[in-house]
């Protein structure tokens, strides 16, 4: 199954994301430090470099991701031409506090009453842009809410110290290159989901906590993960919480949905989805011509339906 996730107030964000572009000095860019470059829009890069825009990117919710893949995550995107990368959380005002210093160092050139730094916050949805907003301006002037695309326009505001923030929506593109970035965003809550995804993504998401983070799965379960599949790790929830269905089975489908809240609200512990070098075995997979793994994802994701989430029931009935 792939993903279809473009929804049509995309295109209009798109645009006026373009136009504004043109009018301000630099991009702050906030990713999720959990899944830095899948949360990255390949669509925010190019504008900016059409532009030759400076970027200083902010790995957000750095409380909640591993602190060894984030440092690695910083020394990679530090070391790309315009990108300053400092990782935070929005939710501390201290960590926000940082912000504007940062940003001038990033356009030294402005910031004076004649030059004013014009900066442009940007990201998918759900990645904390309001939260940040919110914190650098000590007010509430953007809606909060761990539900993807909350904001729907653009605002200008004044920052004080000659700095004016331009806030847009969060903004997808149109085709995710992996079926694992739809995944991982999937996970993060980036994009709405209904119950037929959750459980997809939960046994993605067990698949790979599996691999990289079972004594986390063993804290808060308590169970032995030798042996297990992703299957069986949700299923596990299942039996620890006793969700069973009238026959007796495991509910699966309400299993898949607490093993995501436990991710998403951290209470599984600090995980990153990936690191640098799981970004470049990932890229090197999908390169390689002679991989039978790689062309049988390119071949499942030709033969399968597409799911539309436009048309998803939200679970939480929204
Ligand atoms: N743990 C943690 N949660 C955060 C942090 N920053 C934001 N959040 C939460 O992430 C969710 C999304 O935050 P928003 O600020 O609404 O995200 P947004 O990018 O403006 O979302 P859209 O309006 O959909 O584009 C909210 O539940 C926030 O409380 C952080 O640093 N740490």
């Amino acid at each position: 199954m792939s993903i279809q996730w473009f929804p049509g107030h995309m295109n209009s964000a798109r645009r006026k994301a373009a136009e504004s572009m043109e009018k301000v000095d630099m991009v702050i860019e906030v990713v999720d430090a959990r899944l830095p470059q899948a949360s990255c829009n390949p669509m925010i890069e190019q504008l900016r470099n059409a532009r030759q825009r400076p970027c200083l990117k902010i790995l957000n919710k750095t409380d909640m991701a591993d602190p060894v893949a984030t440092q690695a995550w910083i020394d990679y995107y530090n070391s790309q031409k315009g990108v300053t990368a400092v990782a935070l959380s929005c939710k501390k005002p201290s960590d926000v506090a940082r912000v504007p210093k940062l940003a001038i160092q990033v356009a030294p050139h402005r910031g004076t009453a004649l030059k004013p730094l014009r900066m442009m916050i940007m990201g998918i949805p759900n990645v904390g842009k309001s939260t940040l907003m919110n914190a650098l301006l000590k007010k509430r002037v953007a809606a909060v809410g761990d539900e993807p695309a909350v904001t729907k326009t653009q605002q200008r505001l004044y920052l004080g110290n000659n700095m004016v923030l331009t806030d847009t929506p969060g903004m997808l593109w149109p085709k995710i290159e992996h079926p694992s970035d739809g995944l991982m965003l999937a996970a993060s809550h980036a994009v709405g989901s209904n119950a037929l995804i959750e459980e997809e993504v939960a046994t993605f998401l067990a698949d790979l906590l599996l691999q990289r983070y079972p004594q986390l799965l063993k804290a808060r379960y308590g169970f032995n993960t030798e042996g297990m599949d992703g299957v069986a790790v949700v299923e596990g929830v299942a039996a620890k919480r006793g969700f069973r269905l009238k026959g007796g089975e495991y509910d699966f489908e309400k299993a898949a949905h607490t093993f995501l809240q436990d991710y998403r609200s951290g209470a599984l512990g600090r995980i990153s989805l990936e690191t640098p070098q799981s970004r470049a075995e990932l890229l090197a997979t999908y390169q390689s011509t002679d991989n039978p793994d790689a062309l049988q994802a390119e071949d499942d994701e030709e033969d399968d339906e597409d799911y539309d989430w436009r048309d998803a029931p939200d679970h939480r009935g929204r």
